[in-house]
């Protein structure tokens, strides 16, 4: 069914929302206030709402360009939903969605303003990410993608990327069999990694694995080429028994059942981690730290996302030494160090983490703070283990961090237990951060302040950093 509808706000994902006939039509690749002619492919008439596709655009936004990357959009590839928008704008874009989050979810009246990272706008919003995961096409060509869907893109360009990244030629490369490749090249200029995973072949229509002689030789051949052509750049290939073929590893994935088998990791070349460096200024010092990150391990994507984050944490949650402070969901340990170093010899930092990697990356990266504790296992679980203060607090301040799933009831409850003076909420979605929000509100937590960075440009995502302290609302 062919339309003509007009663009009434921003919806979430990137996408906006139009209605016609009373029914809201969702629409990406638009922006509010533009007429656009669209098509709904499956129009049900008992549907609460249509996803349509857009076909032409009548009357353009004044916040619309020319698209920077041609192989998203309509048709293409996912993962840069704002690539036709104006710079400026796809941020108060961004501040509309958590405003919208906060007010629904939480019942917050709030102007944020989204920051833009140091560098971002003289390059229009390209060149941030240091780290890229594509999908591989059946003839090898690396790929993104379509939104919504699991059809591959293969790709020409990676705009978002750093230059680093778009230098390895490593689209021009084919790695046949692979179900992903991993590219990660540190901002700080250190050895750039490759990791290629390999799912299980999809079976056959009697059940068994298709017996191909020649695919191991085709993989070795593409994987030996490639690290001939890139001698200073890491290789690594792992073998995933648990995943078949095609199907994506879940984003903000709980930690993993016991029964599951661990991947198998090959070193074709070089190291299986990189190093990665971070600056941040403590009372008035500069302090410079590494951090090794194992290959695929979590760390913030954009170039200075790490920097920006430490930074903000610090100066919002104000750790005083001697204070007892929790790190929740640390990773590799970025955020705990320089807790640990606020909090300083008389202080003490617990980092709780669940992913038994990040945990040993963090056991490395922290070694010379004898003052971390670190606990491996689900927050929900470990942090129930830390005595509740009677008269003087267990913890001072806590630090969070999760996943886009949130922190959710169970953990804002046992936070509260503990009555920090501060909590420092970083959330990479605005939705599951009002919600949580919302819980901390309930008992006796209220929000005091809230930055946003802009630290996914050309996509619908954000990053937010939330202050909470004991008071009314
Ligand atoms: C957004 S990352 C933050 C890491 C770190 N703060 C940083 O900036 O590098 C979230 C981390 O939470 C971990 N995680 C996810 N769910 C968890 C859970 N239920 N309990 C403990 N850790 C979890 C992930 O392994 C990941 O390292």
């Amino acid at each position: 069914m062919e339309l003509t509808v007009t663009i009434e706000a921003v919806g979430q994902g990137g996408i906006c929302i139009a209605r016609h006939e009373g029914r809201v039509v969702f629409v990406p690749d638009v922006l509010p206030g533009e007429t656009v002619r669209v098509v709904v492919p499956e129009p049900a008439e008992n549907a609460k709402f249509w996803r349509a596709e857009l076909r032409e655009v009548l009357e353009p936004s004044h916040s619309r360009i020319a698209t920077r990357w041609s192989e998203a959009g309509p048709g293409g590839v996912g993962g840069a939903e704002l690539a036709h928008v104006e710079l400026e704008a796809s941020r108060r874009w961004k501040s509309s969605v958590i405003a919208e989050q906060l007010s629904r979810l939480a019942g917050l009246e709030l102007a944020v303003e989204v920051e833009a990272a140091e560098g971002d706008v003289e390059r229009d919003g390209l060149g941030w990410r240091t780290r890229v995961q594509f999908a591989v096409a059946r003839d090898g060509r690396l790929g993104g993608l379509a939104p919504r869907s699991h059809r591959i893109v293969p790709l020409t360009r990676m705009p978002l990327a750093t230059s680093r990244i778009e230098g390895l030629g490593i689209l021009g490369h084919r790695f046949p069999g692979a179900d992903r490749v991993e590219v990660i090249a540190p901002a700080s200029g250190a050895q750039a990694l490759v990791v290629v995973s390999y799912g299980q072949p999809p079976k056959d229509a009697d059940g068994q694995a298709p017996k191909d002689a020649g695919f191991q030789a085709r993989r070795k051949q593409s994987l030996t080429a490639f690290a001939e052509l890139n001698p200073d750049v890491s290789l690594v290939a792992v073998d995933e028994p648990n995943r078949r073929s095609g199907t994506r590893r879940p984003r903000g994935r709980r930690q993993g059942s016991s029964r599951t088998q661990r991947p198998r990791r090959e070193l074709i070349s070089g190291q299986d981690f990189v190093e990665e460096a971070v600056a941040f200024t403590l009372a008035g010092d500069r302090v410079e730290r590494q951090f090794r990150v194992t290959g695929g391990g979590f760390w913030q994507v954009h170039r200075a996302a790490p920097g920006i984050l430490t930074q903000a944490l610090l100066d919002a949650v104000a750790v005083q030494p001697g204070e007892k402070v929790a790190d929740l969901y640390s990773g590799a340990g970025l955020f705990t160090a320089a807790l640990a170093i606020a909090a300083g010899a008389d202080g003490q930092v617990t980092g709780i983490e669940g992913d038994q990697q990040a945990v040993s990356d963090s056991e490395r990266n922290l070694a010379d703070l004898p003052t971390v504790r670190l606990h491996r296992g689900p927050v929900e679980k470990e942090l129930a283990g830390i005595p509740v203060g009677q008269a003087v607090p267990a913890l001072d301040v806590v630090t969070l961090d999760p996943p886009r799933s949130g922190a959710g009831k169970a953990v804002v409850e046992q936070i509260v237990a503990h009555r920090p003076r501060i909590v420092g909420y970083v959330s990479c979605d605005p939705a599951t951060l009002a919600r949580d929000i919302a819980y901390f509100a309930e008992r006796g937590y209220r929000l005091s302040s809230l930055r946003a960075f802009d630290l996914f440009p050309l996509t619908h995502h954000v990053e937010s950093l939330a202050v909470l302290t004991p008071g009314p609302n």
